[in-house]
């Protein structure tokens, strides 16, 4: 069963804008998903959807298989986490251990669990030393991580990360990766909205792909990148490795590196020759 099902949902602000319009979407316990597209093509819209802050205008959500119609945006809330684009939107409390810990209470562990579960997020958020630091002084890339380890502390089925990867160097992208695949080994239904193609050619095995408020497509990270028409309609550049290969004509690599550079050894230059051993070698100098 999905973890979180939206069907045909469709939401119009206030002024009238239809920032989501029919989108039907499904993420299962142990799958990450990355939603892709430019900026105001609905993906913040269509997350606050699934964890009950924005209610849709119509269509189902369906978290485990329940109707949210049936529970508070608080109880949903407890299902779904949501890392805010902004870490400024969520930060509040004047220590990191505290900033961690808030969500936690409401859940009514032990002292000791809960302090188990807040040295725990913050040392998969690369935090562990920071506990006592005020989030305030901390850059805002650091602080990203702060309301991140804030969301995984709760331990809940369902992760949104809006924009994890703005403003991260390669440390804290790898970091991200990481812990985003501890989430999904961990059974949790995984969903990341970044503008980071690369970061997602290189770390998230499924894409949809949105614009003005529809998916356009929805699969492998391959295949969709591969898709030079679909990536053209939803005006997004390749990853650098998609683009690589259907320049030089492999496009049928997809994103794998390391296929790419075998298709690319018998062209070397001319002469080039396969070994005993099955690899490519240079014609002799001379
Ligand atoms: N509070 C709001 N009131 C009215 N319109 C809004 C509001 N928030 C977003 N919109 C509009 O809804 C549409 C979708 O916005 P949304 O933030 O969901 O897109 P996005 O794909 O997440 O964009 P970005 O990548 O810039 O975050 C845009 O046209 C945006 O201007």
């Amino acid at each position: 069963m999905a973890l979180v099902e939206l069907d045909d949902v469709s939401y119009v602000y206030p002024g009238g804008v239809r920032a989501v319009d029919g989108v039907s979407l499904a993420v299962g316990a142990g799958e990450s998903v990355a939603i892709i597209g430019q900026n105001g093509a609905g993906k913040t819209t269509t997350v606050k959807c699934m964890n009950a802050l924005l209610r849709p205008s119509s269509g189902t959500v369906r978290i485990a298989g329940e109707d949210t119609r049936r529970r508070t945006a608080a109880q949903v809330a407890r299902s779904v986490g949501y890392v805010f684009q902004n870490p400024d939107d969520q930060i509040f409390q004047p220590s990191v251990a505290k900033e961690i810990g808030y969500g936690l209470r409401r859940l009514r562990l032990g002292a000791d669990e809960t302090q188990a579960r807040v040295q725990a997020a913050a040392d998969l958020a690369g935090l562990g030393e920071a506990l006592d630091e005020n989030p305030h002084d901390l850059p805002l890339s650091v602080r990203k991580f702060v309301t991140i380890a804030s969301v995984v502390a709760l331990d809940c089925p369902v992760m949104v990360f809006d924009e994890p990867t703005a403003g991260q160097d390669l440390a804290g992208l790898e970091r991200i990766a990481t812990l985003l695949d501890r989430m999904r080994e961990g059974g949790k239904a995984v969903v990341t909205i970044t503008h980071d193609m690369d970061f997602v050619a290189a770390n998230v095995e499924r894409v949809v792909v949105m614009a003005r408020g529809r998916v356009v497509t929805d699969g492998p990270a391959a295949r969709i990148f591969a898709d030079r028409a679909a990536m053209d309609a939803a005006r997004l550049a390749q990853p650098a490795v998609a683009e690589l290969a259907a320049r030089l004509g492999v496009p049928d690599v997809g994103l794998d590196v390391g296929a790419l550079a075998d298709r690319l050894r018998p062209h070397r230059g001319p002469g080039a020759y396969r070994d005993p051993e099955g690899s490519f070698r240079s014609p002799p100098l001379g």
